[in-house]
């Protein structure tokens, strides 16, 4: 199976090209307004989960949405440029550590299941995430 990048329409913006293996997989997340959609839901699970709430309930909220849903639109070849911190300096501030990551993980994946993601599209996005263990998780 070829992992190609897939030709796209150059543009004024021209973004970074589409892997094969993401082709589709945007428009499954419902594009940016089912990504955003899906951080408003993940956020609510986050801040609902007593294991997540401590890192959350003080940083702002509309901000750190729109960074992910950026960030993953980024990830799923959706044509957005991430303009947030990298993942080492984003978690800096708070110690983070493997069972910590598995939680958030964890309501990851309830958000995206209430969304009715398909599970094909979901672990897509999930292999890309799983390796950033190493700048996220810091003790
Ligand atoms: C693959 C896993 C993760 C990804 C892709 C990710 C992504 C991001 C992004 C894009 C931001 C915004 C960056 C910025 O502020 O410029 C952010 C911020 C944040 N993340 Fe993560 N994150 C991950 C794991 C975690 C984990 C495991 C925790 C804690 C349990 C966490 C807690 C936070 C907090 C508290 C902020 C806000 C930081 C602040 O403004 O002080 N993240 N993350």
């Amino acid at each position: 199976q070829s992992t190609a990048p897939v030709e796209r329409t150059p543009g004024a913006a021209d973004p970074a090209p589409v892997h094969a293996e993401m082709v589709g997989v945007f428009e499954d997340f419902g594009g940016r307004p089912g990504l955003d959609a899906l951080m408003d839901e993940f956020m609510t699970i986050l801040l609902a989960d007593p294991r997540m709430r401590p890192f959350f309930e003080k940083v702002e909220h509309d901000r750190v949405k729109r960074q992910l849903a950026e960030q993953f639109c980024a990830i799923l070849g959706g044509g957005c440029a991430y303009t947030g911190r990298d993942m080492v300096a984003a978690h800096g501030a708070h110690r983070i550590d493997r069972a910590d990551f598995n939680a958030l993980v964890e309501d990851l994946q309830i958000a995206m299941n209430r969304r009715g993601i398909p599970f094909r599209a979901q672990n897509k996005l999930l292999a890309v995430l799983a390796p950033m263990h190493r700048e996220v998780i810091n003790r």
